[in-house]
């Protein structure tokens, strides 16, 4: 005979996919039927057009069907009440209690605590157009599939791309109570200005704005426990890169060039930043190095910039990625299996090993 007992034990298992904690701890399951040997469990998801919500469906259905002895079974997915919505938001943030908060202080967001787990590394170039983005986003996808848990913030204020790398269409963070949860895609939590502005509207910013921004994704974000956090920053050497300095002084860094002269030229001057404001270079990594077509590489653009800025700034060059043809889906993230993901698995690797990345 089927008990709530065994129905529940069964659910423990499923997480919510944002906030990474189980649906029975959050009190997700509101209800659980059980007649013979045919199961009804009603789960609440958080707002009603949750785009997760396929995940979870899916997810309870496969916990269900492990269950010994179960006949047949529905779920039925309804959405929480303000009530229900208030409570779950509390069971949330008492997950990442802050140890440090001294009373009467503002909060500090978990992850720019002293103490945090979150390796930073910022993706910095010194031209913009040479993949930075691209690079910024198909390194966190590699990283995901190596297993670390990985975030990405869009600090490219003005250019912001990664909505579009990764194939977001119109999907944006939902607000539990205040708390931004960001879109996942790829196994990477992202955030971006480009989820709140209008499309092609321009974005007027002033540099102390920038940093408030970069602020309010570290606190108004429920990012859970991550191992890693890239950041995008916008091409140059301006005040956000001056931002992330202040904001996280044991940030890393990672420099983005093509084989250009002139490119890695401009880059060094990044680079060059970075060693001024003490955050270590990981490494370098040259986009766009060469074209194969049946078997031979051509350097379209020269050759060498890569190993040549590397050399300068005393640090190493973490991998040289082939042009790609444009996909047909649009995504700027490439397909596993192809010549890019490789190197880009290889190129995380040697991240996670320079920058000590534990999962
Ligand atoms: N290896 C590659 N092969 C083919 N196309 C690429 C490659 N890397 C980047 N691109 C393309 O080049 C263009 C610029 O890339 P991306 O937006 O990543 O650059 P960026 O340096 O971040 O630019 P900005 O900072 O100015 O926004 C995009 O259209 C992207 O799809």
């Amino acid at each position: 005979m089927i008990t709530e007992q065994a129905v529940l034990e069964a659910l423990r298992k499923v997480e919510d996919p944002e906030v990474h904690r189980s649906i029975v701890e959050l009190e997700m399951v509101k209800r659980i039927d059980i007649k013979g040997d045919h199961v009804t469990v009603e789960v609440l998801l958080t707002v009603a057009g949750c785009p997760l919500r396929n995940k979870i469906d899916q997810d309870v259905r496969a916990a269900l069907a492990s269950i010994p002895g179960i006949g047949s079974y529905d779920v039925v997915l309804g959405t929480m009440t303000e009530e229900e919505r208030s409570r779950f938001a509390a069971k949330v943030r008492a997950g990442q209690a802050n140890p440090l908060q001294i009373a009467g202080q503002p909060e500090v967001p978990p992850l720019l605590r002293p103490d945090t787990n979150t390796v930073f590394i910022a993706v910095a170039s010194g031209k913009g157009g040479v993949g930075k983005s691209t690079a910024t986003a198909n390194l966190a996808v590699a990283l995901s599939r190596l297993g670390y848990r990985v975030g990405v913030i869009d600090a490219d204020i003005y250019g912001f791309s990664l909505p579009n790398i990764f194939n977001l269409g119109d999907r944006k963070p939902t607000l539990v109570e205040n708390m931004l949860m960001p879109v996942q895609q790829d196994g990477v939590k992202i955030m971006s200005m480009g989820f709140f502005v209008q499309e092609n509207a321009p974005v007027v910013w002033r540099g102390p704005m920038l940093g408030k921004m970069l602020r309010n994704f570290f606190a108004e974000a429920f990012w859970g426990e991550l191992d890693v956090m890239l950041l995008d920053l916008p091409p140059g050497t301006g005040d956000v890169a001056l931002d992330v300095h202040t904001l996280l002084p044991k940030s890393k860094e990672i420099i983005v060039t093509t084989p250009q002269s002139n490119a890695t030229e401009v880059a060094a001057r990044a680079g060059t930043m970075a060693l001024r404001t003490n955050h270590e270079i990981l490494g370098v990594i040259e986009n766009m190095s060469y074209f194969e077509a049946n078997g031979e590489r051509h350097y379209i653009f020269g050759k060498g910039g890569g190993e040549k800025l590397a050399r300068e700034l005393r640090t190493d060059l973490l991998g040289q990625i082939p042009l790609a043809v444009a996909t047909a889906s649009g995504s700027g993230i490439f397909p596993s299996g192809s010549e890019q993901a490789l190197i880009f698995e290889s190129v995380a690797k040697a991240v996670a090993k320079k920058a000590d990345l534990r999962k």
